[in-house]
């Protein structure tokens, strides 16, 4: 992980407090994209593990993988692939593949779904994120591209939030690791 651009995403992060309905602190990452040296680091830090590796496509789940995983693919020089999330009411037309994760960081079953012209055989996948708590949702996006008889070469997310055995079952890299935030 670069050490500064790990401070700096440190320095940028706040937990918010939605309010008296809410008995929860709700993370706060959009200083990081607010920052203009962050946003340029984050697509070549998140992808620099996996370079030689040579992806041919970045897939990253919506929301907050429509952003960074555009970021990515860019600093790679390939395309991207958005996995959609039907409940945000964008689910795209035309054929699809289909997965539901486990139980994820809220116990939601996540039904993603990706365009099959997008993915295939011959493909090299990076998934992208932002952050990990469980994999669930990775999870699913791994199911996806087997479907598709890609293959899946790890994840590079931003903050590894995650127990050890979730990072190395799904290969994941970060960042930061979430502990490293201010609580
Ligand atoms: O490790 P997991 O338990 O699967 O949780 C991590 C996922 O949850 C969050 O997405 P969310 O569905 O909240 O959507 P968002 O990008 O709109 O925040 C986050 O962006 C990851 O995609």
């Amino acid at each position: 992980m670069p050490a500064d651009l790990t401070e700096r995403l440190a320095a940028l992060f706040q937990w918010i407090d939605p309010g008296p309905d809410t008995s929860h602190l709700v993370s706060d990452i959009s200083g990081w994209w607010r920052d203009p040296a962050v946003l340029a680091e984050l697509g070549p830090a998140l992808v620099a593990p996996y370079r030689a590796a040579r992806p041919t496509v970045v897939l990253a789940p919506a929301v907050t993988g429509l952003l960074l995983g555009p970021l990515a693919a860019t600093a790679l020089g390939v395309g991207f692939v958005a996995a959609h999330k039907p409940g945000d009411g964008r689910l795209p037309a035309g054929p699809l593949t289909w997965a539901q994760s486990p139980p994820d960081y809220r116990g939601r079953r996540v039904d993603l779904a990706v365009r099959d012209r997008h993915l295939g055989p011959d493909d090299r996948v990076l998934v992208v994120d932002d952050w990990v708590r469980t994999g669930a949702q990775l999870r699913a996006l791994y199911d996806i591209c087997a479907a598709r008889g890609a293959e899946v070469l790890g994840t590079a997310v931003v903050a590894v939030d995650c127990p050890p055995e979730v990072t190395a079952d799904l290969r994941i890299t970060g960042l930061i690791d979430a502990a490293d935030l201010p609580s």
